[in-house]
């Protein structure tokens, strides 16, 4: 089993690094897919579990991926097939972004339905109903989503039922190649739906209004490859900021954005953290008893969903009652069980959550039930009196490079320990670490986590028994360039 065990109490200072956001990566790189033509150079790709999944996607249908220094370079002019492989899609939600490209692209598609965090029931109808309304033919059955146009998608006017991160950004990358205009209305407002915007823009593609509630997408006829810087990650800049306010510390968050921060840093002024931004980060300093306050989740620019945990660890330690209202997923509370478990007084109803501040936390064994519930329970963990071991770091390592040796170098005492039987996650990151150094990955570019998250390189390097090689092996009979439908 591996964990991550702190002992708390120790006030955090200095100044911490925030790495690119996976959220923003993730799009962009199934983006890639849309050049026909030139590679592209993202930077500030950080070395994720998730990033690795998405590049083994991007790899197992033809594209040639290399990574060096946070730097991910990506050759889809050979996409060799229609089909993303069930073993990649169903580990994480995002791998279901290669279906706009592809049927953008080529007019075929391939996918099951996605996987990822168990936060909610995670539809992805609003997906479909743009790409139907662009003119693909859409079908299910057995768990696979098979969508098909004989000629290149046409622009279309689509009004999202609600305001989908994903459903926005599918959307936007198929119209990049549609014939004609598509406008996406009530679409999300996200900063990493402008990310993923002003990268198509570089391409070639003609995105406006990214931001806004209004994207309007001029399609164009070719992509072609571009240079691209990924934003910070504003969720791991927000875990570290609750970090510091958690530990009564004074950090300095490097790179984080204060104006994607709005909403934390509202909260967090009005509990009486002292904020000072500035253009290359943000200061958090707390060193009073700090106030409770409700907090309700809602698209952006509202307070985000992936902050509700950790912001729910802050409330543990202030004075007086908060009410936490999740709006944007049903089932996202599975954090409240494990702080129980370390003296919490929390009591849930639907999707509401009441947090008696003030009570001394105690270390405990808990389990991340997700993402965000990790980095929750390793917050609360920092201000427990005694030790906290935190399991289901599986969950961790997809959205968090090496928290244990950046929360280490800001004075907490963290170790992260491997025993011989690391669960199945850890054992085939593991393995992954070993491949890419085999492939020539140097040690130093992989993140200083005991063993490693893993990274992206070229599609030769997954090695034998790796799911995504065995996919492609299988489809080797057809790997000559796929043409569009309409070729
Ligand atoms: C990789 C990535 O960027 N993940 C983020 C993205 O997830 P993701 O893109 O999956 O989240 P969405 O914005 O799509 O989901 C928001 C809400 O819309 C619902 N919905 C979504 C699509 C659809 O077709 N039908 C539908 O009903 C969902 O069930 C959910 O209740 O945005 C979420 C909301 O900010 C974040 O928590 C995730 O970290
Ligand atoms: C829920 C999250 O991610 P995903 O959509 O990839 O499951 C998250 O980043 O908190």
């Amino acid at each position: 089993m591996t964990k991550i065990i702190v002992r708390g109490g120790q006030r955090l200072k200095g100044t911490v690094r925030v790495s690119g956001a996976k959220n923003a990566v993730l799009p962009i790189l199934a983006a890639s897919l849309l050049a026909t033509e030139g590679d592209s150079v993202i930077s500030d790709v950080p070395l994720l579990d998730d990033v690795m999944t998405i590049q083994k996607v991007l790899a197992s249908l033809g594209a040639q991926l290399t990574y060096n220094n946070e730097t991910m370079r990506i050759s889809a002019s050979t996409i060799t097939t229609f089909e993303a492989p069930y073993e990649l899609i169903r580990k994480m939600r995002a791998s279901f972004l290669v279906m706009g490209p592809l049927l953008a692209r080529i007019g075929r598609v391939r996918i099951s339905l996605p996987g990822g965090c168990a936060i909610g029931t995670r539809p992805i109808d609003q997906h479909l109903k743009g790409f139907e309304a662009m003119g693909a033919e859409i079908t299910l059955g057995q768990g696979f989503i098979e969508a098909r146009t004989k000629t290149r998608l046409k622009g279309a006017k689509i009004y999202l039922d609600v305001a989908s991160v994903g459903a926005t950004e599918n959307i936007m990358m198929a119209a990049a190649l549609a014939e004609g205009t598509t406008t996406i209305e009530n679409a999300a407002k996200e900063p990493e739906i402008v990310d993923l915007a002003n990268y198509i823009n570089a391409m070639g593609g003609k995105v406006r209004g990214a931001g806004t509630g209004l994207i309007r997408i001029e399609g164009v006829d070719r992509m072609h490859g571009a240079a691209h810087n990924v934003i910070p990650d504003r969720v791991e800049a927000g875990t570290y900021m609750i970090a510091a306010a958690i530990t009564g510390g004074d950090v300095f968050v490097e790179g984080a954005i204060a104006d994607h921060l709005t909403p934390v840093i509202s909260k967090l002024q009005e509990m009486g953290v002292e904020i000072t931004e500035s253009d290359n980060g943000v200061r958090v300093r707390s060193s009073a008893v700090l106030k409770s306050v409700d907090v309700k989740t809602l698209p952006h620019p509202g307070f985000p969903t992936d902050m509700q945990s950790q912001m729910m660890a802050l409330l543990l330690v202030s004075e007086g009652t908060s009410v936490v209202t999740e709006t944007v997923f049903e089932n996202r509370f599975m954090h409240v069980e494990e702080f129980q478990k370390m003296n919490a007084q929390i009591k849930v109803d639907g999707r509401t959550a009441i947090v008696s501040g003030g009570l001394p936390l105690t270390g405990a064994k808990v389990c991340a039930t997700d993402l965000r519930a990790g980095a929750a329970l390793i917050c609360a963990a920092l201000r427990a009196d005694g030790e906290t071991e935190v399991t289901g770091l599986h969950h961790v390592d997809r959205g968090y490079v090496n928290i244990t040796g950046k929360l280490a170098s800001l004075g907490a005492i963290i170790r992260r320990v491997e025993t011989e039987e690391e669960d199945a996650a850890a054992a085939s990151v593991a393995t992954t670490s070993s491949k890419l150094l085999k492939a020539g990955v140097s040690a130093a570019s992989l993140p200083a986590r005991d063993t490693v998250s893993a990274v992206a390189v070229s599609a030769g390097a997954a090695s034998e028994g790796d799911a995504a090689a065995s996919y492609k092996r299988e489809k080797e009979v057809s790997v000559l360039k796929v043409q569009p439908t309409w070729a």
